[in-house]
């Protein structure tokens, strides 16, 4: 390990004596975590970004088509039933039917059956198009143009019908790991996608090659997604735009978005943070900064690890939006074969859910990282969910919100997963490394490191207590050992608190009750946003 990187102990407040345990690298049990580069290993990314705020572009795609376990062109032979079903289709055009057809055949002329399968994350059966490399072994599942259906309509922003004949433009702002898998999401879906690409370098790639190695190994991107560097390009004529850069870059690309946003465009959100210097939700920013209606603005949230999900593992999200057909449209785009999107109008709560579930994945990552256990774990969840839903509904979120795909669901994906740059963050700062040290070496955005201190400062407005989010700060700061992280505190008090903080503990602090009053106070004290709210 390089001791560079180890945190100085000095300065931190330690309870118990612990100390003397051997930590920055070295684990209870003895067993080495460190990878290549005497660093940790935990994130299998290896891809360029700044974790904090993802402003730098490091060079990582060397090697990854060494890496490449499916190199593009193997797509495996497809079914005559397949092309039986997209001769048939009226709604084809014949350059579509015969591209379709030409990919279907694989190298070998391998042809099989076509057999219709229930999607696992609803009750809809859909017709399998298949038309993707799949590895092999792996189960068959329904092809993304056929997931849409010959019959099937979506609605644009407007709520206007809109027919497989009237192929949906759509933009994505966005190359990282999260922008080119929601392209390959909504271009398997059916829609036509145009990515925008800070580096030309990676759109020449995605258009070129259909891959992004930097961001995404190993995945073959879809055929109806293409990439640019030009903004003005990307954004002419879509109907939806999805934003996915780093949150605290957001602002100055929406400056750049602003003159060129097609009239009536829905905007979507892909981030998973908040403004450092105002605190405000990605939402906020949008509406804020582009000045249109909050009807045209959507959030998409859910346990939704990219990678995962561009290799087509079967998985749910939720769309939101204050104008439920805007949400509806949205959710139309962002459904094929193995993802599907819910909707619903709390747009607070799906999107502070996905803000709140990262400060809770970096507390589990310290914990792993120090050696800690799953009883650890599993009572940090679960406190962690009572912080997150307190500190969501004082802001006006409903508290079922919470309980689903964008809250709990994401905290769930999030915390167990290596693929989790927040964790990674977290457990490289539970082996002892500084956290100028992990923002150093982390390869992506880990937005959860940002989001810290907004949150807290919002979490003082409204008087809701954060104690793990406390304790993850104190661990950045380089105050606490992250061998202190205390699960079970609601207070520092000796006195037994209630396990639900908003009800039961009432009676033994009074705390809900001046807290009620303190969040109305400050709620009428800092009017501005409060203002730009989107309740339900
Ligand atoms: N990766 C994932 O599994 C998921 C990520 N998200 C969210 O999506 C957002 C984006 O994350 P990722 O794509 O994963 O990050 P990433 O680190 O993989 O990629 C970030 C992208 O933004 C670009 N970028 C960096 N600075 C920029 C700037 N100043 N202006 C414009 N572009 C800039 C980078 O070149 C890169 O293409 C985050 O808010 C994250 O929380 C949400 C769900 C899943
Ligand atoms: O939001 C995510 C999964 O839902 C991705 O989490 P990380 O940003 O921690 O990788």
């Amino acid at each position: 390990m390089d001791a560079a990187l180890l945190r100085p102990g000095a300065g931190r407040t330690r309870r118990g004596d612990a100390r003397e345990r051997p930590h920055g690298g070295g684990r209870p049990g003895g067993r080495s975590r460190t990878g290549p580069r005497g660093l940790p290993r935990g994130n299998p990314h290896a891809r360029p970004g700044d974790v904090a705020d993802a402003g730098q572009d490091r060079g990582g795609a060397a090697g990854a088509a060494a890496r490449d376990p499916d190199p593009p062109g193997r797509a495996l032979g497809d079914a005559e039933g397949h092309g039986a079903v997209l001769q048939e289709d009226p709604l084809l055009s014949p350059e579509d039917r015969a591209r379709a057809l030409r990919r279907r055949r694989g190298p070998l002329g391998v042809r099989r059956s076509a057999p219709r399968r229930r999607h696992p994350l609803s009750g809809h059966r859909c017709r399998h198009a298949g038309h993707h490399a799949r590895a092999r072994g792996a189960p068959r599942r329904e092809g993304p143009r056929d997931a849409v259906g010959p019959d099937r309509t979506r609605t644009d922003g407007d709520g206007a019908l809109l027919s497989r004949r009237q192929q949906a433009r759509v933009a994505v702002l966005g190359t990282g790991s999260w922008g080119t898998t929601f392209g390959k999401i909504l271009a398997d879906g059916g829609a036509s996608v145009t990515m925008w690409a800070r580096r030309p370098e990676i759109a020449a790639e995605i258009s070129r090659t259909h891959r992004n190695s930097d961001y995404l190994p190993g995945i073959t991107l879809p055929d109806g997604l293409s990439a640019t560097s030009d903004l003005k390009v990307a954004l002419a004529g879509a109907s939806h735009v999805f934003v996915a850069v780093p949150s605290q870059t957001l602002r100055d690309n929406l400056t750049a978005i602003r003159p060129l946003l097609a009239p009536g465009a829905t905007v979507v959100s892909l981030m998973k943070g908040v403004e450092k210097s105002t605190g405000l939700r990605m939402s906020e920013v949008i509406i804020e900064s582009l000045g249109i209606d909050p009807g045209r603005v959507a959030v998409a949230s859910g346990p939704n690890l990219a990678l995962e999900i561009a290799r087509e593992q079967p998985t749910a999200a939720v769309i939101s939006s204050s104008r439920l057909e805007t949400a509806q449209s949205v959710a139309m785009l962002a459904r094929n074969g193995y993802f599907r999107s819910f909707v619903n109008t709390d747009v607070i709560g799906t999107e502070f859910g996905g803000v709140l579930k990262n400060l809770i994945a970096v507390a589990i990552g310290i914990v792993d990282g120090v050696g800690y256990g799953e009883n650890t774990k599993a009572s940090i969840i679960t406190r962690g969910l009572v912080e997150m839903t307190d500190f969501a509904v004082a802001r006006g979120a409903k508290a079922e919100t919470l309980a689903g795909l964008a809250g709990l669901g994401d905290l769930i994906a999030t915390c167990q997963s290596p693929l989790s740059r927040n964790n990674t963050a977290g457990r490289l700062l539970g082996q002892g490394y500084s956290f100028q040290a992990v923002v150093k070496q982390m390869q992506q955005t880990a937005e959860g490191l940002a989001s810290v201190a907004p949150v807290l400062e919002l979490a003082r407005e409204i008087g809701v207590e954060m104690p793990i989010v406390e304790q993850v700060k104190q661990v950045l700061d380089g105050t606490l050992d992250p061998r202190d992280i205390a699960p079970h505190l609601t207070t520092d008090s000796d006195e037994p608190q209630g396990e639900r903080t908003s009800d039961d503990s009432e009676e033994t602090s009074g705390g809900p009750l001046r807290r009620t009053f303190k969040r109305a106070f400050d709620q009428l004290r800092n009017g501005r946003r409060g203002a730009l709210g989107d309740r339900p």
